[in-house]
């Protein structure tokens, strides 16, 4: 297994959000609701909870994952944790291991850019204030830009919550609603029709850089449709995020000549960097289906990098034990016949960007390992190999050497 292999081959890096698996050594200096991290396991939690029959709700008893199992799910859960995840047992046949974050954030583009070799130099900067959460100066700034008196919100809300109480102040007074969250983010919620999709773009992406030199991550456009107690939410919601400090595996990628494809919100995390194609969907039963698809199409020496955001957005912040069981369980059918098309030579890694533990207090991420699983494909299968305990980095200097890019970036390649 050398970089050798992966002149013609091509690299399939999957990241499953929040799918952690506990562990963190630094656990206890991140916190949900006051109470630190420590003991958090997004996936053993839920595979205890399965077992005990407690996560019944459009699915029953322990937890099944064969396919990532066979792998070394399991195994790199009693690794990272020590738990001996009921229902993941089977004996590793794949590449496993467990990796550990350094980057000071345990958040997506934290996650992510370490996993692509560039572990976050910096603290984001959080608005932490339940209400009057931003500072006056930026309040007037985002008034001057969007040509408005003032704006609405400046609190902490969801933001469907929000739109709710403050979408009929929104259409009188023309006033953008501006809300943040437990994330380094600015979110604008603004009516598609009324206040205007491009005009809230544009607001968006004129106000970013002040954010980004504040050092908050994102500033995120939440365009709406409806009437006063029928507001929805559209598709056309847009992030602007800060661009990575330093060159990560897309980049190198790109640079090295290698065709780039990006699948969900990666193209957003990445602020658009180093990539040649994006494949977006409404959800990610759509994303799959571009995976596998590129699993028959993408080119030799390419490099798929693909996030698969539901098990995080719609099972992990709402503490939703069975719909994240469904979710992994779903996942892992379609993982499996993904990895039925992969041809020798190629490598697939799946992980993981930080923990969400929906047994856990509060609604936040939780700090936790990873799962690495995967391996190269030859003629015989996936071979065995145990890679341990590893670092972020090292999942982006294996695709790298996978690639046989010039520059591995600052990991070390585990292949
Ligand atoms: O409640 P909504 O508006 O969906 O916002 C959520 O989406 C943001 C970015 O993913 C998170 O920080 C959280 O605030
Ligand atoms: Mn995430
Ligand atoms: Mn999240």
């Amino acid at each position: 297994m050398t970089a050798d292999s992966g002149l013609a081959g091509r690299a399939f890096l999957i990241v499953m959000d929040s799918a952690g698996i506990g562990g963190a050594p630094d656990a206890a200096r991140f916190f949900n609701d006051g109470m630190p991290d420590t003991g958090a396991n997004t996936i053993g939690h839920i595979a205890v909870e399965c077992a005990a029959g407690r996560a019944e709700t459009g699915r029953s008893g322990p937890l099944r994952m064969p396919t990532l199992d066979a792998l070394g799910l399991g195994a790199a859960i009693r690794l990272a944790s020590g738990l001996a995840a009921p229902g993941l047992d089977a004996t590793p046949q794949g590449l496993w291991g467990a990796a550990t974050e350094v980057s000071r954030g345990k958040d997506t583009p934290s996650g992510h850019w370490e996993l692509a070799g560039v572990p976050v130099p910096w603290d984001w900067h959080y608005f932490r204030a339940p209400v009057n959460s931003f500072p006056p100066d930026l309040a007037a700034l985002v008034a001057r830009v969007a040509g408005t008196e003032g704006i609405l919100g400046n609190c902490h809300a969801p933001g469907t919550a929000i739109i709710e109480s403050l979408g009929a102040e929104h259409l009188r007074t023309g006033w953008p609603i501006c809300y943040t969250s437990a994330d380094s983010v600015f979110q604008i919620a603004a009516h598609e029709e009324r206040f205007g999709l491009d005009r809230l773009l544009q607001l968006c992406r004129e106000i970013a850089p002040e954010l980004h030199r504040m050092r908050v991550g994102r500033v995120i456009a939440r365009p709406f449709v409806g009437e006063p107690g029928h507001f929805i939410r559209t598709p056309n919601r847009r992030d602007f995020a800060i661009a990575p400090p330093a060159a990560t595996i897309l980049d190198r990628a790109q640079a090295a000549g290698r065709a780039t494809h990006a699948i969900g919100k990666i193209g957003d995390i990445f602020s658009h960097r180093g990539i040649d194609h994006l494949h977006k969907g409404k959800d990610d039963a759509a994303l799959m289906d571009h995976l596998i698809r590129l699993a028959d199409e993408a080119g030799p020496g390419s490099l798929t990098f693909a996030n698969f955001v539901e098990f995080d957005s719609l099972y992990g912040h709402r503490r939703d034990v069975a719909g994240y069981a469904r979710a992994l369980e779903w996942f892992d059918g379609r993982a499996g016949e993904f990895m039925a098309r992969l041809r020798p030579g190629d490598l697939a890694i799946f992980t993981a960007d930080h923990g969400n533990d929906p047994t856990f207090t509060g609604t936040d991420h939780t700090r936790e390992r990873v799962p690495v699983l995967g391996g190269i494909v030859s003629s015989a299968g996936i071979g065995l190999n145990p890679v341990g305990q590893v670092g972020y980095v090292d999942v982006a200097a294996s695709v790298a050497a996978h690639l046989g890019l010039p520059d591995q970036g600052p990991g070390r390649s585990f292949l």
